[in-house]
């Protein structure tokens, strides 16, 4: 029979070990633990044992050689399967570096070699409830507005910073701590001792609209029940990968659109509120729980963007904007299909794919054979931006025509697009990122 496996992840120092560490004093059951820690020295190996009768080298395994993803293939399993091997245990948690993606790691115990022995039961991602606060909903410290009260400010408009393409090919911590929450089953929102009340329920708030797939649940210390940890049965890899909110609002768009009601420009939605306005009339979940002022919107439209405009907004986003994703159509990069992520403080430009109106009309035909529903443009084929925007106490209105600001002109419509300043990425995987961090 196959052995459970929790994954657990989160930023460094959220109280991923407090709550394993937790975990292992409150249950009787057998569980085997494998730490991954950043960095040669295991101090969370050592902190786990000294709390438990596991040792390191036994049931505590440590990965010491960097983080988990950088040596998937390899390392983890070879570590799981010999772990699986060796030793009797009834379930494995295996704690990820602060600075892993999850996806790749669910994707070895599911996929991989490890799938035979291990059955990935869930991907938990602990969150420090009083530093995603700071970052992702205090749009209205800046100002010591009160809890209610928050307004958007827009700071003053700060020099691009940008810090790539990335040898290592790190990106940004706020970036990958969405990924984190974007990609898991259950959600432990901890330190809760260190926020308010409204401090908390903001924080909850705006996790249910970045994923609204996964359960939440509240903790100091992580202390909580074993059960909610251990063999909970959620874990689903395609529903998990599509269960971003970011995905599920642009899913939205793109069926609501469905690549004829944009003009030109693609104008195809009047936000007259500011809100996204949708008749879906399912449990689309692309719908922000309004009472913490979170909107979920999105921006299409058919017209490159400016590079140096862009890039300017890019440095000066508003305050109250937590997350923005999506492909964008930057002028002068005609082929590379470009993605933009957004996350709290920074936004990564990478190039992830190609324009299919970019390749040979024969490859043109076969792609758009297979995807019938594809949106094409007579003149511009697949070249389109198409945003997911979460924020909060934000006029989208202003957003919206603040990017639209960004699109080329008519008249530059007409000019030389390769004459622009450009500094958006060229080649297949190749990220820029440009900070709005002061
Ligand atoms: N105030 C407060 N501190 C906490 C809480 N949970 C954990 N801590 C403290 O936060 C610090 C980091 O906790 P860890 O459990 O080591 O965090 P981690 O996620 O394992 O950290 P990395 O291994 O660096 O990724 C420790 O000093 C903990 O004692 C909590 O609920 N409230």
């Amino acid at each position: 029979m196959s052995v459970p496996v929790t994954v657990l992840c989160g930023e460094l120092g959220a109280g991923k070990t407090t709550l394993l560490s937790a975990l292992l004093e409150s249950t009787d059951r057998e569980i085997a633990v494998l730490v991954n820690d950043v960095g040669s020295v295991n101090v969370d190996a050592d902190l786990v044992e000294a709390r438990t009768d596991l040792r390191t080298g036994e049931e505590v395994v440590a990965l010491e050689n960097g983080c988990i993803c950088c040596s998937l293939g390899g390392e983890l399993s070879r570590s799981v399967i010999q772990l699986w091997k060796e030793h009797d245990f009834e379930y494995l948690v295996v704690e990820a570096s602060g600075v892993g993606e999850p996806e790749p790691i669910a994707r070895q115990f599911v996929r991989g070699p490890a799938g035979g022995p291990y059955d990935l039961d869930a991907v938990v991602t602990v969150v420090d409830a009083r530093r995603f606060h700071d970052r992702f909903a205090a749009a209205d410290a800046v100002d010591g507005a009160t809890d209610d009260a928050a307004v958007a400010g827009d700071g003053p408009p700060v020099r691009p910073e940008r810090q790539g393409p990335d040898e290592s090919g790190s990106r940004p911590l706020g970036d990958l701590l969405l990924e984190q929450v974007e990609f898991c089953d259950l959600l432990v929102v901890n330190k809760c001792d260190l926020v308010t009340d409204a401090e908390r329920e903001r924080v909850v708030g705006i996790l249910e609209t970045l994923q609204p797939r996964a359960e939440i649940v509240t903790t100091e210390y992580g202390s909580l029940d074993p059960d909610a940890l251990l063999e909970s049965g959620r874990f689903d890899l395609e529903a998990a990968a599509e269960s971003a909110g970011w995905k599920r609002a642009i899913e939205a768009d793109a069926d609501e659109s469905d690549g004829s009601d944009h003009d030109a420009a693609g104008h195809e939605h009047d936000h007259g509120d500011g809100s996204h306005e949708s008749d879906h009339g399912d449990d689309d979940h692309a719908h922000p729980p309004e009472r913490y002022g979170i909107v979920v919107d999105t921006y299409h439209r058919r017209r490159p963007f400016h590079p140096e405009r862009f890039e300017a907004l890019l440095a000066d986003l508003p305050a109250g904007l937590v997350r923005a994703k999506g492909l964008c159509w930057i002028a002068g990069r005609e082929r590379q299909a470009i993605t933009m992520s957004y996350a709290g403080t920074a936004t990564t430009l990478e190039v992830t794919g190609r324009w299919i109106a970019s390749l040979s009309e024969e490859r043109q035909d076969q792609y758009r054979e297979a995807q019938d529903d594809l949106s094409w443009d007579e003149e511009w084929g697949d070249r389109e931006t198409r945003l997911a925007l979460i924020g909060r106490d934000l006029s989208m209105d202003d957003l919206q025509a603040r990017l639209d600001d960004c699109l080329l002109t008519d008249a530059e419509m007409d000019a030389d697009w390769s004459t622009f300043e450009n500094s958006a990425p060229t080649g297949m995987g190749e990220s820029v990122t440009v900070s709005s961090d002061e």
